[in-house]
C-alpha cells in the first residue's frame, strides 16, 4: 500500500478533548467529500472545509511506499529524549481512506499513541487509540462510536440532537470558521449553555497562530 501524505508537522492539538497536547500531525491527501478544488466547493458534500489537502507537496509530504517508511517520517518529527507518550494525529483530507492496520502496527512499534480525525463515513481499522468523529450533513454516518464527537456548528442538516445518543465519551461543538465565525461562536456558546452535554471546542491553534 502506498500512502499519499500532504504534510507532516509537529504542533499542539488545537481541538477537542486533547487540545493543548503535543502531537505529530500526519495529514493524508484526498477526501471523499470534496475534491479540494475551490471551483468544486459549492457543489461538494462538505463545503466548509478549512484545509488544503491536495497533493503531497506540503512540509515533509510525499508518497510513502511502506508503512514503515511513513512511521519513520512521523517519528522523526517527535522530539528525542523527552518524557511523555509520542502522539500522532492522523488527519487529512480523510485519513480513513488510507490508514490501515499495517500503518497502525508500524506507528505502535515506534511507540506512538494514535489518534484519528475522521468524517465518520468509513469504518475504522482495529487498534486506534483515539477516534474523533466529525459528522457532515449530507454524508451518511458509518462510524457511530468513538472517543469524541466533534460537530462543526451550525449545520442546519446536522443538528446536535441527531448525535447526542451515540456512543461517544465527549461531545463538542466547534464553531464553523468562515466570515461568520463570531456569530457561529456565539450560537455554539448559547447551545452549550442550554445543553450541558455539549462542550465548546475553540480551534486554539488559529487563536494563538500556530499550525
Ligand atoms: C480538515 S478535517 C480532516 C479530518 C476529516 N476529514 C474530518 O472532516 O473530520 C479536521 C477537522 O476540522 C474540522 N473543520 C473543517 N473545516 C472547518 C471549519 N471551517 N470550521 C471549523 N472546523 C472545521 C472538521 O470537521 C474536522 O473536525
Ligand atoms: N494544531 C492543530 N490542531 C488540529 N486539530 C485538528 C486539525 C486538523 O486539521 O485535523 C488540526 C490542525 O490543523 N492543527
Ligand atoms: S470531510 Fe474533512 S477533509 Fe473532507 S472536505 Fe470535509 S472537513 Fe475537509
Ligand atoms: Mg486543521
Amino acid at each position: 500500500m502506498t500512502y499519499a501524505v500532504k504534510e507532516i508537522f509537529y504542533t499542539l492539538q488545537g481541538e477537542g478533548a486533547q487540545a493543548g497536547r503535543a502531537a505529530v500531525f500526519c495529514r493524508f491527501a484526498g477526501c471523499n467529500l470534496w475534491t479540494g478544488r475551490e471551483q468544486d466547493r459549492t457543489s461538494a458534500v462538505c463545503s466548509f472545509c478549512d484545509t488544503d489537502f491536495i497533493g503531497t507537496d506540503g512540509q515533509n509530504g510525499g508518497k510513502f511506499s511502506t508503512a514503515l517508511d511513513l512511521a519513520e517520517a512521523v517519528a522523526r518529527q517527535w522530539p528525542q529524549a523527552t518524557s511523555g507518550k509520542p502522539y500522532v494525529v492522523c488527519t487529512g483530507g480523510e485519513p480513513l481512506l488510507q490508514l490501515d492496520e499495517a500503518l497502525i502496527e508500524a506507528f505502535h512499534a515506534k511507540g506512538f499513541e494514535i489518534a484519528v480525525e475522521t468524517n465518520g463515513t468509513q469504518a475504522a481499522p482495529q487498534g486506534l487509540d483515539w477516534i474523533c468523529v466529525s459528522p457532515k450533513a449530507d454524508a451518511a454516518l458509518v462510524l457511530t462510536r468513538g472517543d469524541e464527537l466533534k460537530l462543526v456548528f451550525p449545520q442546519p442538516l446536522a443538528r446536535p440532537e441527531q448525535f447526542e445518543a451515540l456512543d461517544f465519551q465527549h461531545f463538542f461543538l466547534q464553531p464553523m470558521d468562515s466570515v461568520l465565525k463570531c456569530q457561529h461562536t456565539r450560537e455554539a456558546v448559547a447551545y452549550c449553555m442550554s445543553h450541558p452535554q455539549w462542550r465548546l471546542s475553540v480551534q486554539m491553534h488559529k487563536v494563538i497562530g500556530i499550525e
